[in-house]
């Protein structure tokens, strides 16, 4: 686990070639040019390559008899062949805030294959990083209502998508913003090829990792919320207002054009656009209604799950383990309960939330909740659609926030999670009392990769990709249903009645820790109003653990001042101990 964080490290941070258009041809700027008229005049008609369609060319594409949801995907999910993408990364003033957005877009495009395979070592087999360039971000001066990108940039990126092409085919280009509708249809005209954008990649990763039937019906919901943002009409090549993915005309009959605002009503008058926003709502509906039956299982089993208690014969508390993706959340549960939850070092291996029992030090069962991890820009969709595997944070007894303190943009990461904890209606009382935990110390105590730790991350905000993000994408239709799903119950939750005796046998080790702080920072959080009590912890090495569980146990039960100090559920290194493991790792 440790190797594959620093293959991370090591493979995608390493120092950027100082020019804009990174690893290809520098003939590209000169040699390729494109008919403007291909992207920006919409005068004349490539084939249309927009997600909406199936696209043909790509030999991944999706076989004709899959599922309905498959429709709303652009790309397959063929375990065997995870789509090759093309990554394209505006330009950002902080060479340090350019190298993160570039590692993460790479990772977001590494991403979309589903859990992988181990190799001998019982490592994930891993995959060099994708191809990419860096180009000039527009926002610096103007966007282009049209393709996002100006003619120059757009015509060196196809110079170069073809020089790649050439050497391997590729499936998709990732353009590391978001883009509008029209936007992304005009790309996929001019680079031949569909564009996802940061939202509909972040929408595919989830639909590559979903295993159970919630995650994929969440997801589906999502990328059907999202594809309705996307419905776009073009003027096709006889100068008409098209739609649809093969520029079908629209048909729009008096009726339709008559209907004095009053709407359509489906039938020979309704517009293509309006048949496929039918379809869509008929689909949502759908797929609420079975996220309801679910939810109504679950309930039930949640409902018995608090009866039954703990071992103190109270209902069991839940703690929801809340945090950045890739912040070492599975890592971190799997640690504290003995449990294995699948992690890795890809953003979003975790989709289908999973409950955990953990015994803290005062014998006091509790469920640790493993959720999704959250990403700055987390799509509205998916927030909207997940809100029933979000709720499970909403109504936990605690939350733990989960910080990679190793990563460069660690302000942003805590930022971009708390505002999403307040976008889905956690109390303030309980981000207040929320524990955060700085994960990961292990590679700031050995100096980190590149050396930037501490207050060094937190670089200037970018205002230029600020303006090239101020896109409204919500859709309001959805808020009203959505909110009335309610939490999803949990896949898997292990028995710790057998563990705890085993525990209680195991005491050997006299705690050092159970109420000393030494792991515990006292700190004011910038941009925070409260007081933060900080843990450090190495979800690898171990370091931290115990106190974490005192601290969750004395959240949990305030009334008790200190807890058992004979307590030793599991051996785990101080601080001390851990500085000096982690100096020899
Ligand atoms: N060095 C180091 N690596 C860690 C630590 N905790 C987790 N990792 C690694 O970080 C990567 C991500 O860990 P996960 O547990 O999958 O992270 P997550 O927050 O659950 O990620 P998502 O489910 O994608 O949101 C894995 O490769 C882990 O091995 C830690 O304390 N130290
Ligand atoms: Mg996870």
């Amino acid at each position: 686990m440790f190797r594959a964080a620093s293959f991370l490290r090591t493979s995608l941070l390493r120092p950027l070639p100082h020019t804009l258009f990174s690893g290809h041809p520098s003939s590209c700027s000169s040699v390729y040019s494109l008919d403007a008229t291909n992207f920006s005049g919409f005068q004349t008609s490539p084939p249309a390559l927009s997600f909406l369609s199936h696209f043909s060319s790509s030999s991944r594409r999706k076989a004709d008899d899959a599922d309905d949801s498959d429709d709303v995907f652009v790309l397959n999910r063929d375990p065997k062949a995870p789509p090759r993408l093309f990554v394209i990364q505006p330009k950002l003033r902080s060479e340090k805030l350019l190298e993160d957005k570039l590692s993460e877009a790479l990772n977001l495009a590494n991403s979309l294959e589903e859990q992988r395979d181990v190799n001998i070592d019982g490592e994930p087999e891993k995959r060099g990083p994708p191809p990419h360039l860096i180009v000039q971000n527009p926002a610096a001066r103007k966007t282009h209502a049209d393709t996002y990108f100006g003619r120059g940039t757009v015509d060196t990126i196809k110079c170069n998508l073809n020089a790649v092409q050439s050497e391997g085919g590729l499936d998709a280009i990732f353009v590391n913003t978001i883009l509008s509708g029209i936007q992304q249809r005009n790309l996929e005209r001019a680079w031949g090829k569909p564009v996802l954008d940061r939202v509909g990649l972040i929408i595919e990763i989830f639909n590559a990792h979903a295993q159970t039937k919630e995650a994929k019906l969440q997801s589906e919901l999502a990328a059907l919320m999202y594809r309705r943002t996307r419905l776009v009409r073009v003027r096709g090549t006889d100068g008409r207002l098209t739609f649809g993915a093969d520029g079908e005309a629209e048909v729009v009959s008096a009726r339709g054009r008559g209907s004095g605002g009053r709407g359509f009503t489906s039938g020979a008058g309704e517009t293509e656009l309006q048949l496929q926003r039918t379809r869509i709502l008929e689909r949502r509906n759908h797929l609420l209604s079975q996220i309801e039956e679910v939810r109504r299982t679950r309930a039930v089993q949640r409902a018995a799950r608090r009866r039954r208690g703990g071992s103190h014969g109270q209902g069991l508390a839940t703690v929801a383990v809340v945090g950045y993706t890739n912040a070492g959340k599975s890592t971190l549960v799997s640690a504290l309960s003995d449990a294995d939850l699948y992690s890795d070092d890809r953003l979003f291996a975790t989709v289908d939330p999973r409950l955990r029992s953990v015994v803290l030090p005062s014998g006091k069962k509790v469920l640790l909740s493993d959720t999704v991890g959250f990403i700055s820009d987390l799509p509205v969709q998916l927030v909207e659609a997940f809100h029933a595997t979000l709720e499970e944070v909403v109504e936990a007894d605690l939350l733990v926030h989960v910080l990679d303190s190793s990563a460069f943009n660690l302000e942003e990461q805590r930022s971009s999670v708390l505002q999403v904890l307040q976008q889905i209606g956690v109390s303030e009382e309980k981000i207040q009392n929320m524990i955060e935990v700085w994960n990961k110390i292990d590679l700031i105590q050995n100096g980190g990769e590149d050396g930037e730790v501490g207050s060094s991350r937190e670089e200037e905000e970018d205002l230029d990709e600020d303006d090239a993000n101020e896109i409204n994408l919500s859709d309001a239709d959805g808020n009203a249903e959505l909110s009335e799903l309610s939490v999803m119950e949990p896949l898997a939750e292990d028995d710790a009645a057998t563990e705890l005796s085993q525990q209680k046998k195991a005491i050997d080790h006299q705690s050092e820790n159970s109420c000393n702080d030494s792991n515990i920072v006292e700190e004011t959080s910038s941009g925070q109003s409260h007081d933060v009590k900080r843990m450090e912890t190495s979800a690898i090495t171990g370091v931290g653990l115990q106190e974490l569980l005192y601290l969750i146990d004395e959240k949990l039960n305030t009334k008790k001042s200190c807890v058992d100090r004979s307590y030793n559920r599991k051996w785990r290194p101080s601080l001390a101990e851990g500085n000096a493991a982690a100096a020899q790792l």
